[in-house]
């Protein structure tokens, strides 16, 4: 059988993978179900069979066996995913320490997910040798690292001394916690709560600021991954996952992807300086006020920024002073409940901060997800009580998105799945105001019917790969009805009309 894609080689990406045959956009690459699935590092106290955030105090229910956090279903069950580091737990008395009160996190599990990988590689070493071993992990770059020493007495210490692990030498618990941090996917369960997989074909694929794969988990209990092509692949196509953010600019990107992956990415969108023609890093020019500030060297973050207009350079911190004040004013924002107030203080510091930056700015996107998210959606004033001028504000806000996404997140993609499912509803409230005012034709509302139905539609072909447990999952459904129904509406609108 031909394989689902060939692993190749290079100095600079370690292994990776291409296509082995052409791929259409939605068409399923590879299925894959994790090695190992745990905790994240410095979670909150969860639940080992369920991961469910959990009492971390005296209270909270516990394991009749080891004593370690289980809910009450997974004691009766005798939960798999616990029953490993169960048996370590209990042979060798190692007590959980409840914790107090106001802890909001538990480095005593710390231990769990890379010690599930080292049983894993006990119960199937053939598996570990084949598909785990040749994980990269940084060993040499890690040791140089806080996480490293932090590991060594979280977890080296912890497993080899009281859990009298001593079998695993000091090297192999580093390089499961290291494959760990470079290699593992986070993925979510039912209640929302962040596990981490291992994934170890999946986790060959290379990293790009412009993905060109896109991705699906289960929420069966299995955690099965679906990896799709997002767009058109050729045979023999570099194959894209993304291992850090697309809507942040090029130094937050770079920052993440050396300190969690120990690696600069070189991918066209980082080695140009307005980032594909978006111009998402830029602020506007304070000296001629008519070009956009773009970095001499984006992958320095502290070289001079230089004027697309003027060519006057302006160092780096005087940028950076004024980035943290919008990140501040955002936090600031993000942090009070949904209101009126808060729409409107969003809406006045979006146009504030519009004269200082490009209007693809990243930050300016940040302002308008928060504003999507709000208007229609404030209590007193759902979307039907919008007037026109704010439904059409809203449209304009989530086409600014879409612009976006279009270029950093190509195809058939959540993200875009997502905004185009927020702009199918502003579309249609609009369309029959307009077309019931009087203010449009029967072919006019058909028309402006159609682009909702098509964006809806869009939506619903992503999202009805995620699971139906699942925000997406459900929104799914909506989408398809919503579909059916703006298709039954267009049918209906009749000649008379016209
Ligand atoms: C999840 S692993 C990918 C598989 C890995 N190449 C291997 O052979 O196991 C992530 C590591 O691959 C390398 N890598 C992935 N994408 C890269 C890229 N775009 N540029 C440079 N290195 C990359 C880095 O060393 C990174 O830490």
């Amino acid at each position: 059988m031909q394989p689902e894609f060939e692993v190749l080689r290079s100095e600079e990406l370690g292994r990776y993978g291409v296509a082995s045959r052409d791929l259409k956009a939605g068409e399923i690459l590879h299925t894959e179900t994790p090695m190992v699935v745990g905790p994240k590092q410095d979670s909150a106290v969860v639940c080992l069979g369920c991961n469910i955030f959990l009492d971390g105090t005296s209270a909270g229910p516990r394991c009749s066996t080891c004593g370690w956090p289980l809910c009450p279903e997974c004691d009766d069950s005798q939960a798999p995913l616990h029953r490993a580091e169960c048996r370590v737990f209990a042979k060798n008395r190692v007590k959980f320490q409840n914790l107090p009160k106001e802890a909001m996190v538990c480095l005593q599990l710390d231990c769990i997910t890379p010690l599930r990988l080292l049983l894993a590689k006990e119960a199937d070493p053939q598996r570990w040798e084949q598909e785990v071993a040749h994980m990269e992990y940084h060993e040499e770059a890690r040791k140089q690292t806080q996480t490293w020493k932090v590991d060594d007495t979280n977890i080296v210490k912890y497993l080899r001394g009281p859990c009298k692990l001593t079998r695993f030498p000091e090297a192999l618990i580093q390089q499961a916690c290291g494959i760990l941090e470079v290699n593992a996917f986070e993925a979510h369960t039912v209640s929302g709560n962040p596990v981490r997989c291992v994934f170890p074909k999946l986790a060959i694929f290379a990293h790009s600021c412009v993905p060109n794969l896109t991705h699906s988990i289960s929420l069966d209990g299995t955690f099965r991954m679906d990896c799709r092509a997002a767009v058109d692949i050729p045979k023999g196509g570099m194959l894209y996952t993304t291992y850090t953010f697309t809507l942040t600019g090029t130094k937050e990107r770079q920052v993440h992807l050396r300190r969690g992956k120990y690696f600069t990415c070189h991918c066209p969108r980082c080695l140009d300086p307005t980032e594909l023609g978006t111009f998402f890093s830029s602020p506007k020019c304070t000296s001629c006020s008519e070009g956009y500030l773009i970095s001499t060297d984006p992958l320095e973050a502290s070289s001079p920024w230089l004027c697309t207009s003027c060519k006057i350079s302006t160092p780096f911190a005087q940028i950076s002073e004024l980035l943290t004040k919008i990140e501040e004013d955002i936090a600031a924002l993000k942090a009070k409940p949904v209101s009126r107030t808060k729409l409107i203080e969003a809406e006045k510091l979006f146009k504030h901060y519009l004269t200082f930056l490009h209007p693809n700015h990243y930050l300016l996107v940040t302002f308008r997800e928060l504003l999507i998210e709000m208007l229609g959606h404030v209590e007193g004033c759902g979307l039907n009580g919008l007037p026109e001028i704010l439904l059409q504000h809203k449209i304009h806000l989530i086409q600014g998105v879409l612009t976006i996404l279009d270029t950093f997140e190509p195809g058939m993609t959540r993200a875009r799945a997502m905004m185009l499912f927020e702009l199918h509803a502003p579309l249609a409230v609009l369309a029959r105001k307009l077309f019931f005012g009087k203010k449009i034709t029967a072919s006019a509302f058909r028309e402006r019917l159609q682009e909702a139905a098509s964006a809806v539609g869009q939506a619903y072909e992503v999202l009805k790969w995620e699971d139906c447990r699942l925000s997406e999952g459900v929104l799914a459904s909506i989408c398809k009805n919503t579909h059916t129904q703006l298709l039954n509406d267009i049918a209906d609108i009749t000649e008379e009309e016209e």
